[in-house]
């Protein structure tokens, strides 16, 4: 069977993504494993599939594998490139899409500057529902791993983040710790985790270890998820400026209550076809 796909990336964090509105495409998880694979596949962070609508009311619905095959419910620079897909491809001719995922429904803009806009919801911080084991919600929780004991914020951007203040994000030891967080006894599902260096209110770093793919170059629901936590924790202001180390991110939060804005650039990088 031949499928086509396109490459994309948003930030360097970056994906091969499946219009499966004209084709009908399962893969394995293994599969997927073996197309993620950076010198025997493809390779990739996710794999994004653009499906039909579940729901009469939205234009489509999105889901998101990552590199591990395991199927998750966000993904904000995924998001990005879904749109710029789905007007690339001509299934829409409108720059407002509206989308379902696992997580729920997305709005997304595209933007004259060829930027995209995604409202990604409202962050949540009850701790059951990122999820993470805790007696009480709190602005900064104390997890200890082997030995080490780590301050961190949490919550569920549509799927589990927590956030640890760094001094500097170069000297992180990001692939030490990342892995310890990822599958740590606190989050049941597992978790992104993010090291956030604050530069001002309105401007930091980040460096994401995510989920099922390692440390990407970019997070989109990582950046969306630490200016919320950094908002809370009284570090940010509401709009904030979010250097990853494949670019730049804007993120807009009002604060508790209110959906989150990210923007940022969405690129294709080249169409393809495998035989499967
Ligand atoms: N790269 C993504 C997040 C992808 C999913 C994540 N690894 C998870 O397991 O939740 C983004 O840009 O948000």
């Amino acid at each position: 069977m031949l499928v086509n796909f396109s490459k994309m990336h948003g930030l360097g964090n970056d994906f091969m993504v499946i219009d499966n509105v004209t084709q009908n495409v399962f893969f394995s998880p293994e599969k997927i494993q073996q197309l993620a694979d950076r010198n025997f596949g493809i390779g990739f962070d996710q794999l994004l599939m653009v499906e039909p609508p579940y729901d009469p009311d939205q234009d489509f619905h999105y889901r998101i594998f990552n590199a591990d095959g395991s199927e998750v419910s966000q993904c904000g620079n995924g998001a990005r490139c879904f749109a710029r897909f789905v007007k690339l491809k001509g299934l829409i001719n409108r720059n407002k899409i509206l989308v379902s995922t696992k997580a729920g429904k997305m709005i997304l803009y595209l933007e004259k500057d060829g930027q995209v806009t995604v409202n990604m919801g409202v962050p949540n911080f009850t701790p059951a529902e990122i999820p993470l084991k805790a007696n009480k919600e709190e602005k900064t929780y104390i997890i200890r791993a082997d030995d080490n004991t780590h301050f961190c914020g949490a919550v569920s951007m549509g799927n589990p983040h927590c956030v640890l203040e760094v001094d500097n994000t170069e000297s992180a030891d990001v692939e030490t710790i990342g892995p310890q967080l990822e599958r740590h006894e606190r989050f049941p599902e597992g978790v992104n985790v993010g090291f956030m260096q604050v530069l001002s209110a309105e401007h930091i770093r980040l460096r994401v270890f995510e989920r099922g793919a390692g440390e990407t170059l970019a997070c989109g629901s990582g950046a969306c998820a630490a200016v919320a936590i950094g908002q809370i924790q009284g570090k940010l202001g509401k709009d904030v400026r979010v250097d990853l180390p494949g670019g730049r991110l804007r993120i807009r939060w009002q604060g508790p209550g209110s959906p989150l804005k990210m923007t940022g650039p969405a690129e294709h990088v080249y169409d393809g076809t495998i035989n499967i």
